[in-house]
Formats: structure tokens, sequence, C-alpha cells
């Protein structure tokens, strides 16, 4: 009979808390047993949330013994003639989201999958009740699922996985699943063989069936018994089954699979989870879904008359947009009027130091600039990783390349914001001594993306020249001689960072106070943001609460910095703003320019500025010592003496009360 605990082999089933799995822990389980099992990993009244979803469709159908009409009748031993089997899962409760695009599962099958694809999809989502009086089904593998293909990498060489291509698979217990009802049971180790002799479909040849191969008995299984909410892994190569259920009840499971994002899934999730049910679904898992590319063409669709990324058709259908007419008690200003309106923009930069900006000419340049950059963000780390800071030609080396771990608040040290970002400036040859010629040089680019560096930088060229546009009106609005702001940005430390935020779904409840940007000022002049999604906030000084910034569509948003601030002896603004981290599974995109002083220039507050009677608030910097002070902070590196006293007297103060110097 089947011994619950281990097989003849000495093989048993690793088990894993939702405490102690890690993808590498459990990636190591499925390399040497092709099976774990992670207890509990979704909290109970989660399960109850998504049986109850389920519920009403699955209740609805009928069993092939009391007259479904189900496909492939003629493998009634596999399927089940007691079996319940229900696809569209996710359009049906949405909730399951939590299991298909769960951290540690995606972390696991993704490791797996590596060597095989650049990215892995939702293969199938399966429900499945066993009835009372199923009997055992026939031991397997899924090697129906994927044609038989000579895949790379092989056997011996680095990341070979038994059987990987084929996929993994992740099985959910929505019941306990025991001894008696139907747990599923399994031959650990049988992965790593190339020989078995079984089959659900494949139709072999005479010849094929002649051949001497490995015949698993029931004697190797071991039960895969499992509590409720818990998850079991395999890769497809593990002989399994379900065994027969001889209670009274039902024993429910979900079974979500994931396969290279380059093959024909198993089930066409494109029609079970069609468009406007996918839109309201988180974008990771729509992602998973299918709604998405594997490298540069796969999956493509026709939309805004190019061939494109479906996520962009998928907008269309998309509820959020409705969010985007919601827009901050913001001052709407347009490039075309900029100077005529001075009045409005003095009045705006000395309130609040933040407006949006219409008209700008720039939306396809930057919305193409979006996309290559999310075929960026959408790549793994190890790729990203080779783009890296470390990797950077230019000082302070954070100023270029892939930034994974920052915080912009030197009171929140330790604290990471959530978010990661790819850095960039105005593409210049390699200095002879980069530290000499701080923030000036090359861009990092991923050999991986080609089109990403024209398509980021020809967005950047143009943000830089409406940068200097909005930096004359700002001239012409305090009435100071014109050239007073433009002159000494001629040769400017310019920084542009694509920024991407993300909320894993169904892992641990981010802390209330997590981030996506922690509360900080921008360094320099003038600050252009083009963001996809909500969570930028700005601080309302004299209230002090958070005012939503939300996209508004065809805007930029422009903000002052803290030379701003001081070169108009505070009149203008340099407003404290934060970003709160996306919804779990959604993403968010900015992209932020900012344009700032040359590094030699000496910013000193102007007499323009100055009424009689009124103190000068600021001394006289030099717009480079300022910039790498701020970036001292913001790459986490030990402020020494020197600059935590500069640190001390340039960039808090002008948060709190003003400096003395007159
Ligand atoms: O993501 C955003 O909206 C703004 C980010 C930001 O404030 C910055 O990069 O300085
Ligand atoms: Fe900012």
């Amino acid at each position: 009979m089947l011994k619950p605990m281990a097989s003849r082999w000495g093989k048993t089933i690793p088990r894993f808390s939702a405490a102690n799995a890690t993808p590498g822990k459990v990636m190591e389980a499925l390399r040497v047993q092709g099976c774990a099992i992670i207890e509990r990993l979704i909290p109970e009244p989660r399960v109850t949330q998504i049986s109850a979803e389920l519920e009403p469709h699955v209740a609805s159908r009928l069993l092939p013994a009391d007259g479904a009409d189900v496909m492939l009748r003629e493998h009634a031993d596999f399927m089940g003639n007691r079996t319940k089997r229900m696809l569209g899962v996710l359009a049906k409760s949405p909730t399951m989201s939590e299991m298909a695009a769960h951290p540690l599962v995606l972390g696991v099958a993704d490791a797996l999958l590596a060597p095989y694809c650049e990215r892995i999809q939702l293969h199938i989502g399966m429900f499945r009740r066993l009835c009372p009086g199923e009997g055992m089904q026939l031991l397997h593998q899924d090697r129906h699922s994927v044609p038989a293909m000579e895949l790379k990498p092989a056997r011996g060489e680095p990341g070979y996985f038994p059987g990987a291509q084929w996929g993994v698979a992740a099985l959910w217990a929505l019941s306990d699943c025991t001894a008696q009802n139907g747990a599923t049971r399994l031959i650990p180790g049988s992965h790593l063989r190339s020989d078995v002799n079984l089959d659900m479909t494949l139709k072999r040849t005479e010849a094929q069936e002649q051949e001497v191969g490995w015949t698993p008995s029931e004697e190797d299984c071991i039960l895969a018994t499992m509590p409720r909410g818990s998850v079991l892994l395999y890769p497809s190569a593990t002989v399994r089954g379900a065994s027969a259920n001889q209670t009274e009840s039902v024993r429910d499971v979900c079974l979500f699979a994931y396969s290279p994002a380059w093959v024909r899934q198993e089930e066409n999730l494109f029609l079970t989870t069609p468009p406007k049910v996918a839109a309201k679904l988180p974008q990771v898992v729509q992602e998973l879904l299918g709604y998405s590319l594997h490298g540069q063409v796969l999956g493509m669709v026709d939309v805004n008359g190019d061939m494109g990324d479906p996520q962009d058709l998928l907008k269309e259908f998309s509820p959020s947009t409705a969010t985007f007419a919601k827009r901050a008690a913001l001052p709407v200003l347009s490039r075309q009027t900029l100077s005529a309106n001075a009045e409005l923009l003095r009045s705006t930069c000395e309130h609040i130091g933040f407006f949006y900006l219409v008209d700008h000419g720039l939306e396809e340049k930057l919305l193409r600039a979006q996309n290559a950059l999310r075929k960026f963000f959408l790549q793994r780390d190890e790729v990203k990783a080779k783009v890296g800071t470390s990797t950077s030609r230019v000082f302070p080396q954070h100023s270029r390349g892939w930034v994974a771990n920052e915080t912009l608040d030197p009171s929140r040290q330790g604290v990471l914001d959530l978010k990661e970002s790819l850095e960039v400036g105005l593409e210049r040859p390699e200095e002879e001594d980069p530290q000499k010629r701080p923030f000036r040089g090359p861009n990092n680019w991923p050999s991986e993306l080609p089109e990403l560096k024209e398509e980021f930088m020809a967005a950047v060229n143009a943000l830089h020249e409406l940068s200097l546009e909005v930096a004359s009106a700002l001239e012409v609005c305090l009435e100071v001689e014109p050239g007073t702001f433009v002159k000494k940005c001629d040769d400017p430390m310019v920084l542009c960072r694509g920024l991407h935020y993300y909320t894993p779904l169904g892992g641990d409840t981010p802390d209330e106070a997590a981030l996506g940007c922690s509360a900080h000022t921008d360094y320099g002049l003038i600050s252009l943001l083009h963001q996809t999604a909500k969570g930028l906030q700005v601080l309302h000084a004299e209230d002090n609460v958070w005012m939503d910034v939300d996209p508004l569509p065809g805007s930029l948003v422009v903000n002052l910095g803290d030379l701003m601030q001081r070169w108009t002896n505070g009149r203008f603004k340099s407003t404290v703003h934060r970003v709160l981290p996306p919804e779990p599974g959604q993403r968010r995109q900015c992209i932020s320019f900012f344009l700032d002083a040359n590094f030699d220039a000496v910013i000193e507050p102007l007499p323009r500025c100055i009424p009689p009677g009124e103190a000068l608030k600021y001394p006289a910097i030099q717009a480079g010592q300022h910039k790498l002070a701020k970036f001292k902070v913001q790459s986490g590196s030990e402020l020494d003496d020197q600059s935590a006293e500069f640190f001390r007297r340039t960039v808090e103060a002008p948060k709190g009360a003003s400096v003395g110097g007159a």
C-alpha cells in the first residue's frame, strides 16, 4: 500500500513552512527530489474567499459519470469520471491572482525555467474537484502539454533541469489533502529518469511500445498530504497522479502550471480570460496570462498605428484609465503660453513649486521611451545587473546605470525605497579622470535591448530642450535678466531616471511605512516627470498634508529643485514629495528628468529676489558640491565629516528654518 512518509528509495517530499521557504531552498528540493510542499502559504481567510468565488461555477457542473460532455473521453482513466475540471479560474476568482502570481512560486518557476526562456508564462490554471467515489488516477507525467523538442541547455550543461522545458507546476490545496480523500501520490526522484515508460496522450508506435523502459509502480509512490492553503510544487517530469477519494466529501485543488513564454499554452488563456476580464486583474497576472511580449516580437499586437506590446492594447479595457481624470489641485499650464502666463507661473512657483504642463509635444517620444524601459525592467535581475552602477564609468558611479537599492531620505537610512531605476545622463565620452568632472560621461546600455538607447535618449534630449525653455520662462516671470538661469546650464549636470515601482502580489504585507520613493526635495533647477500611474504625492506645506498628483493624460509634471529655491532666496519652492508603492501586483513607471546647473556654477540668491529689508537666506554654494552631497545620501554611502557638515548646512536647511549668512 501507499506509504505517506518515504518511498522505498528513501526519497521523501521536502516540506517547508511559509516562514522558512525561499526560492533557492525550494529549487534545490525540486532538483533533488522532484517535489516540495510549502505548508499554509496562503492564509485561511483568503482560501475561504477563493472557495466562495469558485463554488457557484463548480456547483453547476455535471460529473462525466452523470453525463457531462467531456473532452478526451478515451482517457477516462486519466481524466476521472467523478472529477470536475474547470479552466478560466482567474476570470471566476480574481482572488486566485494571489496564487497564480505568488512571489515564492514565481521565484521558483522563474529560476527553474530561466535557462530555457527570457520569461515565463502561465501555462494553465485548472481547478479539479475529486468527488466521492473517484478512483485512482493513472500515474503520468505532463509530457502531453509541450511538444517534444530538443532544447538547450542539454543534460550536463549549466542550468539543465531534467524535463524543465515542459514546465513547473504549483498544485494549491483548497481542501486538506489526505490519504483518504485523494491526495496526490508521486514518485520523488522520478523526474531524473529519461526512460519513463508511460505517457497520457502520446500515441506510441508499436516499436516504441516494445522498448524496455522503466514502468513506475505504486510501490514507489508516496503521498503529498497537505493542509488547505498549502502548495505542492513539482517539475512536469515528476511521475504522479491523484489517489482515490474514499470519503464522503470533495477534495479541491487548483493547479497553476508555468512554461517558457514562447510555447503554445495548454489552456487558451486569451479566450478563458479575455481582455475585458484580464484588464481588471493585477498587471503581473496579465503578463503571466500572455498579455506581454517574449523577446522583441513574440505575442505582439497592432496598436497605436504600429506593432506593439499587448499591454498597450489591454489598457483600452482598463477601468483605471477613468481615475486618470482625477487631478490634484495643481495649475495646468501650456508649453505654448508659459511666458505669456507669467503671473500664473510665478504664483505657482511661489506657492507649491509643482504644476502640470500640457501641449508639450513630447507624448509620443515619452511613450516609446516608457515602452522600451518596460522591456528593460521586465528583464531578470542578472541581465539588469550587467548595467548596474558598479559598471558605471562616471563619478559618482551611482549616477549611471541600474539602481536597485537606494533611499532619498537620510532619516530613513537602511529602509530602502520599493523601486528600481535606470539612470542616464547626456551621452558624453568617458572622462580621463572622472572624479575631476563628476556626473559626466557615457551611459550604460544593455546589449539585450538594442532599441533602448535610441528610444530613451530621444526622450531625454527632448526633455532637456523643454527644461531650458521652462528655465527661460522662469526668468521672464521673475523679471530677471534673460539668460540668468540658462547661462549657468550650458554644460549642465543633467540626469534622467527611468523609474519602476512594483509591489509583489500575495507576499508579505508591505510595511505601512513602505514607500516607493521616500520623501525628498529635488536637487537642481527643474524636474520634469512623466508618470504612467498614480502614486506621486506632494507635501502641502501650509496644511502639512500629502496631496495626490495623479497623472493627467498628455501632461508632464514640472517641479522645482533646491537650487531654484536658493537662487530665488526661498521665493520659489522646492517642495517635498514622495511616491506611494503601487497596489500589489501593479506596476508604475516614471521618467524623471532633472535639469541641474553646470558643475562649477556658483548659486547665490539673486538681488532681484531679496526685497529691501529681507535677509539673505542662503549662502552661495557650488552646484556640483550640492549635488555630490545629496548623492552620498542617495547611494547610502557614509557621509565623511566634511560632507555631513555641508549637508547639514546647505541641504537640510531649506526644509527647516532659514540659514543665517546676511
Ligand atoms: O516617480 C515619481 O513620480 C517621482 C520620482 C521622484 O520624485 C524623483 O525621482 O525625484
Ligand atoms: Fe523627486
